[in-house]
């Protein structure tokens, strides 16, 4: 029978976790059981929810401490007929996470999708195979750089900041997520305009930029203004999908007249996923789920930067937009936030080569500005790839040697 599995993380005082999978898997589905007619049991087994499995676990010390030891904890995992739900996200979720979510402490850590499920699901359009024919680098992670400090700046300042990240050899900017719509830098101008000068950095140089404009607004204008972005020749789309729902970016995937690489950035989702005890997990938000409903490349708070992640959690991220799935193609994950070029050692060696390097003040904060910051970034990759240090890098980078002088490096632990 095709069906969704959810494992939760539940903490509770009550230790009897296998009741409560039985109380979770008839009452988000069937209601009751053992009291109906055997004819109605027959007529609504197809609908009920079955207990998978039910692991206690040993709370740790800091969550002992934290719930004063009054609590257990177990991962339950419970599995929900497609019988009960029409073949869409949010009917998934409510299903699986609807009212439970407000029910206790509990955690949604995962979903597993039958293979008849997860052909309702589109993945990416491009993928990581996709964006790396775009862009025709198939050997390295690529380089993104991100705007800054657009907000009250015109479109030739814009168009300034993108000709020199460009030059700087980046394969991708995007628009920070906070540029929205405004009169200084209107949507429809920053992609023809930004496309000019792009043009221009490929006739001079022969290098390739892609340019990710944030498409923002209403929720029911987004189709319309993503399908003007293609027709003015945008190169991919930012956007802030956990503001709107990861069926609005399903809707923006699926959309043929828009079919335009999409840019998941994590923006609003540190609402839903820091608890121990509530929410999402990181892997299943910002991994499996931007994957199967379709985004190309998934942003999230690297490990090591200046809004950080547990180092296990981003790289579960990472493992789910890149594993093997014969049925969704791969995402790129995006570790982010406060990186510099002293860290690609580091992100080479967590995140491998099909990963996305991605900075904005590590680009701009350049002493050479975001050409330098941008050229600091490809030669530390390129050394990185050599087998090189860093250090040994510069000594042909004069801008990864400043790079190196202004952040340093950071070490890598075998
Ligand atoms: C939290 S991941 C999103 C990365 C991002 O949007 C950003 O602006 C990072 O900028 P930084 O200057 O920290 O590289
Ligand atoms: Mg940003």
């Amino acid at each position: 029978m095709s069906e969704v599995i959810a494992s939760y993380l539940i903490h509770d005082k009550n230790s009897d976790f296998h009741k409560k999978a039985e109380g979770i898997a008839l009452g988000l589905t069937v209601g009751s059981w053992t009291n109906l007619p055997l004819l109605e049991q027959e007529q609504l087994k197809k609908h009920k929810g079955r207990v998978v499995s039910v692991f206690p676990l040993q709370p740790c010390d800091r969550v002992n401490q934290y719930l004063d030891n009054e609590v257990n904890q177990a991962i339950i995992k419970i599995a929900y007929p497609t019988a009960n739900f029409s073949l869409d996200l949010p009917a998934i979720l409510t299903t699986v996470f609807g009212k439970l979510s407000l029910d206790g402490k509990i955690k949604l850590i995962d979903l597993e999708f039958s293979k008849e499920l997860i052909q309702a699901f589109p993945g990416p359009r491009f993928g990581i195979e996709g964006i790396r024919k775009e862009l025709n680098v198939y050997d390295r992670p690529l380089v993104m750089s991100i705007f800054k400090g657009v907000l009250g700046k015109d479109l030739s300042y814009l168009t300034e900041q993108l000709k020199q990240q460009a030059l700087g050899g980046v394969d991708l900017v995007k628009d920070d997520e906070i540029l929205f719509e405004n009169d200084l830098t209107p949507f429809e101008k920053r992609i023809t305009h930004g496309k000019a000068v792009l043009k221009d950095v490929y006739e001079k140089t022969g290098h390739r930029t892609l340019y990710a404009v944030n498409v923002s607004g209403r929720t029911f204008d987004l189709k319309e203004k993503a399908k003007r972005a293609k027709e003015l020749g945008a190169d991919a789309l930012l956007f802030n999908v956990f503001a709107y729902g990861l069926d609005v970016l399903q809707a923006l995937r699926e959309d043929d007249e828009i079919a335009l690489p999409l840019m998941a950035h994590p923006a609003v989702s540190g609402a839903l996923t820091p608890s121990e005890f509530y929410g999402f997990s990181n892997s299943l938000l910002l991994g499996k789920l931007l994957r199967i409903t379709g985004a190309d490349f998934s942003l999230f708070p690297s490990p090591y930067g200046s809004v950080a992640l547990p180092f296990e959690e981003a790289l579960s991220i990472s493992t789910e937009l890149v594993a093997p799935n014969h049925y969704v193609k791969k995402a790129f994950p995006v570790p982010s936030a406060g990186i510099h070029p002293g860290m690609v050692p580091l992100l080479v060696k967590d995140f491998g080569i099909d990963s996305v390097i991605n900075a904005g003040g590590g680009v701009h904060g350049h002493p050479d500005g975001a050409a330098g910051g941008g050229k600091a970034f490809r030669d530390a990759v390129d050394a990185v790839l050599k087998g090189q240090t860093l250090q040994e890098g510069a000594q042909n980078s004069p801008e990864l040697s400043k790079a190196i002088d202004l952040w340093g490096t950071v070490e890598v632990k075998s």
